[in-house]
């Protein structure tokens, strides 16, 4: 596979639920590629639609939800895809490890006897085959005394080894696509260090695609090639991680580093974006940030400025570039 085939598609998505009263656009028109080998990282605010974009891939949404455009994941239509098709992408193609890897886990069972469960669901191996393999993945995610700690339920694991358990499980088929979402958010400033440089090297060595969700900038410029900005619903900033950290253009990107900045300089409190996002079952119109963007002209209240590309990689969506 070349390093340019495009592994991840997503065309013009829009996901809405219907569970209250109003209609919840929790994502409206997001396209976004990844390369195979790239790390896209999806960033945003908490309820910014990063979690049910990465979702979709997988159609993992409660039945009744709307779902428009198109994804292909290896150029498979994920849309037309049957349940029994949709159980073998699910694992084997692609794997997913989540913030919180207990509710992953089931309680009753060994982790080793999960990972083996997990390889003996995709393919036709022994039990035997399948306990070396978990053996040699326990290696490979530098877990110590491995042989040992397979033998380990979750509650006998800390966060920072159950983590790297479910990026072992996570690796067991050969993906060649993994979904994070928010892996490190859960764990201490150092054991989250640990497992991005951990991710980041198997990605690597398995040349795999990955969408990378999280909430904090300095998170996404550690693991990421690019960093697609999310608010609201929709991508308001793209681009390669060293543009947008040396370089933010949108006014919310721009907030979002501030943020960060000010942490790093060890001030007291986190300086954050004024105000609050929009209630997304009753969006205004126009630009969806611009109640809370200093910038703001009459214009951004009216229309919503479409992403269009800037330099030679990025995209923005913002009046001020239009
Ligand atoms: N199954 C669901 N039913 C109804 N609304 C949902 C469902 N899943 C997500 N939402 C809503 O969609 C919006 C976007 O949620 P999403 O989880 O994608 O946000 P996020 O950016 O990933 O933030 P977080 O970090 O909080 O997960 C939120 O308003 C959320 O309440």
């Amino acid at each position: 596979m070349s390093e340019e085939q495009t592994v991840i598609d997503i065309r013009d998505l829009s996901v809405t639920f219907h569970r209250s009263r109003k209609p919840v656009k929790a994502v409206n028109g997001v396209s976004l590629s990844v390369k195979a080998g790239e790390v896209v990282a999806l960033l945003g605010e908490s309820g910014s639609g990063k979690s049910v974009t990465m979702r979709s891939l997988l159609r993992l949404h409660p039945k009744g939800t709307d779902i428009a455009g198109s994804m292909t994941v290896s150029g498979r239509d994920v849309m037309a895809l049957s349940t029994r098709e949709l159980g073998q992408l699910r694992g084997a193609t692609v794997s997913m490890v989540f913030q919180e890897p207990r509710l992953a886990l089931d309680p009753v069972y060994t982790i080793g006897r999960q990972i083996e469960e997990t390889i003996m669901r995709h393919e036709k191996v022994s039990r035997q085959a399948a306990s070396e393999r978990a053996l040699a993945l326990f290696q490979k995610v530098r877990i110590p005394s491995p042989e040992r700690r397979l033998k380990n339920y979750p509650h006998e694991m800390s966060g920072g080894m159950l983590q790297r358990s479910m990026i072992a499980m996570a690796l067991a088929c050969n993906p060649k696509v993994l979904l994070a979402d928010e892996p490190t958010t859960a764990l201490d400033a150092t054991v989250q260090i640990q497992i991005l440089l951990l991710i980041r090297e198997l990605q690597k060595e398995y040349g795999l695609s990955v969408i990378f969700v999280t909430h904090d900038i300095g998170v996404a410029a550690e693991v990421a090639d690019r960093i697609a900005v999310m608010y609201a619903g929709r991508i308001v900033e793209e681009g390669r991680v060293g543009d947008i950290i040396r370089d933010p253009k949108h006014p919310y990107t721009k907030g979002l580093l501030g943020a960060r900045v000010e942490l790093a300089h060890g001030r007291d409190r986190l300086v954050t974006i004024p105000g609050s996002p929009p209630d997304l079952a009753a969006m205004p119109p126009g630009c969806a940030f611009a109640p809370r963007c200093g910038q703001a002209s009459d214009i951004c209240l009216r229309d919503v400025p479409p992403l269009k590309p800037i330099g030679e990689t990025g995209n923005i969506a913002c009046i001020q570039y239009a």
